[in-house]
Formats: C-alpha cells, sequence, structure tokens
C-alpha cells in the first residue's frame, strides 16, 4: 500500500478532512483523529476492500482494520466530517434520500469494547436513520409459554407493519421448521467463527444449544421499513439492553408452572429429557424475567386471546406507544450530488451541486444531528434532514441565517 502521500502528513490538521480524486478512479477523504489518518472510499478497482484504511503517524504504517456493523455498498464519492472525535459522519453522493448518510465509528464505546476482542484496530459502520423509526420488540418468556404463537398472530394480522428477527441457532430444525424463516440453521462452528467476527447483535446458549440474533437479521426488518420483533431468551434480552438498540422489552408468563408444562408436553416437539431441562431453565427465566427490572412490561398468557389484544396495545397498535415520524424529511426523496459541508453545533449544512434554483437555499439541506441515538453495530436514529430554506424566514438568505 506504500507510505500516506506526503500532502496527508503535512498539511492536515486534527479533524481536517481533505478529499482527493485518484485519476478519476473514485474519490477518497481523508480524516486526521489524533495521530491516526482515517482513509475512506473505494478506487473503482477496490469494490472487493473494505473502503477504510487508517494511516498511523506513529508507526509511519497502513492499518487495515476490522471493520463490523453492516457496510455501505462500495460508493464514489462523498462528504466526510468528524463529530466529537469518536465518529465520522459520511454523507454519501447522489444517493437515494433513505442510503445517503452513513457513520463510520472510530472511537465510541461500542468501538472500545470490541477493540478488546480483536487484535487489530476496530472501526464500525452504523447506517443514519431519518427520523425515530418504530423501536424493536423484544419478546422474552419461558419456553412453551406462547412466545411464538403471540408472534405469529401478530405478524399475520399486521405482515406489512411487523417483521421477525430470524435467530441464528445450532439445534436441529423441527418437522415443519424451514431454515431462513423460523431460524437459520447453523453448525456450531461457523456460528461460533461468526460471533468472533462480531457479526452478533446477541447471544447466548439456551437448553444446551447456542442461538443469537446477526445483525443483519434485525437490519433486514428495518430495510423492509417494518417494526423488528425479536423472540429471544433473558439472557438475550439483557445484551440487547446493554447494546445501543432501543427496544421495549416484554416478558411473558405463564398463569402457573403446571400449565406451562401442560403446553410444552402438549406441543410434542421435545424428548422427555428436553422437555426436564427446559422446565429447569424456566425456574430462572421466571425468576429473571420477574425481578431484574429488565422488562418493561409483564404479560401473562392465560386466556391467549386476552392476552394477544395486549401485546397489540403494548406494540402501539392503539397508538400508546407510538412513535410519530418527524416532518418534511419524507419529502426529500433523493440527495443529488452532494457539494459541501459546512457545521455549525449539531446541524452540517449540505450544498447539492444539482438543481439551479432562483435562491441558494433552495439547494441547500441542513442535517441536524441534535437528536442521534443508537449506533453501531445497529442503526443510528434521530436525524433530520430538511432543505435549508424550510427553516430560514421568509426573505432571508442561507448567509444571514448561518450568521
Ligand atoms: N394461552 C394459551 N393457552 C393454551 N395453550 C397455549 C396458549 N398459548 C400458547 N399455547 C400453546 O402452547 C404451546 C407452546 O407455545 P409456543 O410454541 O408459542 O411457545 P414458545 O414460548 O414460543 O416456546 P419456545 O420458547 O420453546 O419456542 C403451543 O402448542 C401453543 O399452541
Ligand atoms: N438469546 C437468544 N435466545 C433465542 C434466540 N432465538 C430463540 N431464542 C430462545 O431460545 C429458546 C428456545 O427456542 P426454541 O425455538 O428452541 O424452542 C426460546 O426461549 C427463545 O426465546 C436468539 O436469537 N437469541
Amino acid at each position: 500500500m506504500g507510505e500516506a502521500p506526503a500532502f496527508l502528513l503535512d498539511n492536515l490538521q486534527e479533524g481536517d478532512t481533505s478529499v482527493f480524486d485518484l485519476k478519476s478512479k473514485g474519490t477518497q477523504t481523508a480524516t486526521v483523529i489524533g495521530s491516526k489518518i482515517y482513509v475512506i472510499g473505494w478506487a473503482s478497482d477496490e469494490a472487493a476492500t473494505s473502503g477504510v484504511r487508517i494511516f498511523d503517524k506513529c508507526t509511519n504504517q497502513w492499518v487495515i482494520p476490522t471493520v463490523l456493523g453492516t457496510k455501505p455498498k462500495p460508493f464514489r464519492g462523498h462528504l466526510a466530517v468528524l463529530l466529537s472525535g469518536d465518529r465520522i459522519l459520511v454523507v454519501k453522493e447522489n444517493s437515494t434520500f433513505d442510503d445517503c448518510i452513513w457513520f463510520l465509528e472510530v472511537n465510541t464505546q461500542y468501538i472500545r469494547q470490541q477493540q478488546k476482542n480483536f487484535e487489530t484496530q476496530v472501526v464500525a459502520w452504523s447506517r443514519g436513520v431519518i427520523g425515530d423509526a418504530e423501536k424493536p420488540i423484544v419478546i422474552s418468556g419461558p419456553s412453551g409459554v406462547g412466545k411464538g404463537t403471540l408472534i405469529n398472530k401478530l405478524m399475520k394480522e399486521f405482515p406489512a407493519m411487523f417483521g421477525f428477527s430470524v435467530s441464528h441457532t445450532t439445534r436441529a430444525p423441527r418437522e415443519g421448521e424451514k431454515n431462513g424463516v423460523h431460524y437459520h440453521f447453523t453448525e456450531r462452528g461457523v456460528m461460533e467463527q461468526d460471533i468472533k467476527d462480531g457479526k452478533f447483535l446477541e447471544f447466548a446458549s439456551v437448553h444446551g444449544n447456542l442461538y443469537g440474533t446477526s445483525i443483519e437479521a434485525v437490519d433486514v426488518v428495518a430495510d423492509a421499513g417494518k417494526r423488528c420483533i425479536l423472540d429471544i431468551d433473558v439472557q438475550g434480552a439483557r445484551s440487547v439492553r446493554d447494546s445501543c438498540l432501543e427496544a421495549i422489552f416484554i416478558f411473558v408468563c405463564p398463569p402457573s408452572f403446571e400449565e406451562l408444562e401442560k403446553r410444552l408436553r402438549a406441543r410434542g416437539t421435545e424428548t422427555e429429557e428436553q422437555i426436564q431441562k427446559r422446565l429447569r431453565n424456566a425456574k430462572n427465566e421466571l425468576e429473571k424475567g420477574r425481578d431484574s427490572g429488565l422488562f418493561d412490561h409483564m404479560l401473562v398468557n392465560d386466556d391467549f386471546d386476552s392476552c394477544y389484544e395486549s401485546l397489540k396495545k403494548l406494540s402501539g397498535l392503539d397508538g400508546a406507544i407510538n412513535e410519530t415520524p418527524n416532518h418534511s424529511s419524507s419529502e426529500m426523496g433523493f440527495v443529488p450530488l452532494v457539494d459541501l459541508a459546512s457545521k455549525s453545533g449539531e446541524k452540517i449544512l449540505i450544498k447539492c451541486k444539482t438543481g439551479v434554483q432562483e435562491k441558494a437555499s433552495q439547494n441547500m439541506v441542513v442535517l441536524d444531528l441534535s437528536s442521534i441515538k443508537g449506533g453501531a453495530p445497529a442503526r443510528t436514529r434521530g436525524l433530520n434532514m430538511y432543505h435549508a430554506e424550510d427553516s430560514i424566514p421568509n426573505g432571508s438568505t442561507v448567509d444571514e441565517k448561518q450568521s
């Protein structure tokens, strides 16, 4: 990879970003953070690479970092803006509205945790989400309590609204279970390697098998514009609570232990030995579920229909937990070629190259980061984006507004 171009070392100061064209092969940016220069972007012959490399000024060496999170597809041009020393905002040129904002985390809490697991430098991508997408719903409870039955009914009644996070598991498929639909049935060795590679949001050993939620499983649902439902055990719920994925946590209890045993036996999917193991674990789960303070809501699944109605209410279907999408964002549609950015506090002003408008403000887009939450390895939510002229009083110009 050779040495860093001299201008990188000589001219750039902390926080500076430089854009350089690789003889029409593509555009890359270099952002200085401490003793490191983060180079983002792909030349046209580099599509197979991760698009991120780091020049360490102390060792005079290039480092190829371990890249976590859902990665963007290789893009040609972009803006890069350093945000508070721990992440770089990337605005893709000429991109669709829902895919134009990305964050490359370089020194967040998540990165520092992951740094302990990997021997190379770690960075992680997080896609920016305009507005507050509805929080995922985590449903836990002992085996046989009826979680799957409740979720199936919800998904059947509201197929456009909810999407199931398809977990990975090392357990064997039951009769009628389909790979990729009910679970991703996976060899233990493969799953363990994927966990090491940082592909999982959470994982746990449950009833003697490995279960886990991949970052991709949650992203697929969000990409389909649906609200994600996770059916995971209490250990997994704890891990999700400790992650940056903001969710609503619901614990489902049986009316009695005897009824739980009856349902588990009546389902007829486990051997006697497995039933005994699941019942032993159920005692522990019920204790943790009731007392840990981990869960936002408890449901008792006694009469199925009334439990289902309560789940619908908790899922916002009576408006109780509904979050409203933010204003004007959905009207933007497409962000044309991006030309330059200026930063003022938590607002980034982006000038679009196309569209010869009467007023300068009509070519300007404001990206407001004041309410962002979440982050890698999941999405960064709470962005707001609007035409600059929407925020400018009648008659004034962008420059007047800025000063
Ligand atoms: N309220 C209810 N009353 C009676 N039976 C029920 C009720 N809810 C669910 N069941 C039945 O209990 C059995 C277990 O339900 P289900 O498979 O949904 O449990 P689960 O919590 O998803 O279990 P696991 O964690 O093992 O996947 C099923 O046969 C289901 O039809
Ligand atoms: N921590 C996780 N737990 C999971 C996940 N997917 C399912 N589960 C839990 O496992 C048990 C048993 O499920 P079964 O399908 O074998 O009956 C149940 O409590 C599920 O909630 C996961 O991805 N992570």
